[in-house]
């Protein structure tokens, strides 16, 4: 990853124009917070932007493009948040949605009991600390430290950083996202993984377009990364994403660009009548999935 920010979008577009009528289709992926809904200091109150909401419904309407949301919340939340994408992928990844069932990763759903102690240990540390938050999403936590004040911030680390050691037993593991600590299993899968397992069900010209804005983002920009199109939301943080774009608000102009050059571009390739599409690939039901759809490792 270069240390220098990706350069701006409207600086890219002949390069995006040139991947994209290379395309027999198109796969959007977007994160939620910070890319289609503003950063907020409470995190039940983001919402998305109404004019990302109807840009995204605009992309699912079209027959040549498939759309999926990929956060860091857990699946329930975000869904409940924004509609109508073909896919979810929930917990950064270790949850999927697809075809009207849902996959979860095997080790994450064995260490969701070891999240809920960790959160339970945190509870009674971190409460006196003011403007502190937990969200327990069941396969991952995050601890909130947006709103608490800059000087205690150091005490929330160091007691979060304490309580894993203690009960994390080396089954969890910490990073950290904007404003928040995320704890989750210390396993080799993350957002990029599930934009593979969504990509994988269209057909090998599509092209995939991840738009994001923090860290956990960026392995699904370096699968994404050079056949598709990583957009990284944000000022000048280095990225694997080939270019950036600054706000939510501009995500916004990019999903309508999308939506109308961008399908231009696709159905004027015409590959799409040369190529025969699979039909994409229904998650079996809960119970056969895990082991079908994650990979086999030593305890799962
Ligand atoms: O992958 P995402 O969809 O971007 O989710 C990442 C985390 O987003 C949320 O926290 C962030 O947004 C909050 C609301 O704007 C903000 O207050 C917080 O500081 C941000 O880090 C969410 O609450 C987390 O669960 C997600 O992991």
């Amino acid at each position: 990853m270069s240390e220098e920010p990706p350069p701006r979008l409207d600086e890219q577009l002949p390069q995006i124009r040139s991947r994209l009528a290379r395309a027999s289709d198109l796969l959007v992926c977007l994160d939620f917070d910070g890319t289609l809904a503003p950063i907020v200091d409470e995190p039940d109150e983001a919402t998305p932007l109404e004019a990302n909401e109807r840009a995204l419904s605009e992309l699912v309407a079209e027959p040549t493009v498939s759309t999926a949301i990929v956060s860091g919340r857990s699946l329930p939340d975000v869904r409940n948040r924004i509609d109508e994408a073909d896919a979810y992928a929930g917990n950064h990844g270790l949850e999927l949605a697809r075809s009207g069932a849902v996959s979860v990763h095997p080790i994450a759903r064995k260490r969701a009991a070891s999240i809920d102690e960790v959160c339970s240990a945190l509870e009674p540390v971190l409460s006196p600390v003011p403007g502190s938050r937990i969200e327990n999403k069941r396969l991952t936590a995050t601890v909130h430290t947006r709103n608490v004040p800059e000087p205690l911030r150091p005490i929330v680390h160091r007691r979060t950083t304490t309580i894993l050691d203690r009960f994390g037993d080396d089954e969890l593991e910490l990073s950290r996202g904007k404003r928040v600590l995320e704890i989750g299993p210390a396993i080799p899968w993350g957002k990029g993984n599930a934009v593979e397992l969504i990509a994988s069900g269209l057909p090998d010209d599509a092209a995939t377009v991840y738009v994001g804005d923090d860290v956990t983002d960026e392995s699904a920009f370096r699968v994404v990364e050079p056949a598709g199109i990583g957009v990284r939301v944000g000022a000048d943080d280095p990225s694997a994403a080939s270019c950036r774009v600054r706000s939510p608000t501009d995500v916004v102009s990019f999903l309508q660009w999308l939506g109308s050059a961008g399908v231009d571009l696709i159905e004027q390739s015409g590959r799409r009548d040369e190529t025969p599409v699979d039909p994409p690939r229904a998650y079996p039901s809960r119970g056969q999935i895990d082991l079908e759809y994650f990979p086999k490792s030593r305890d799962g």
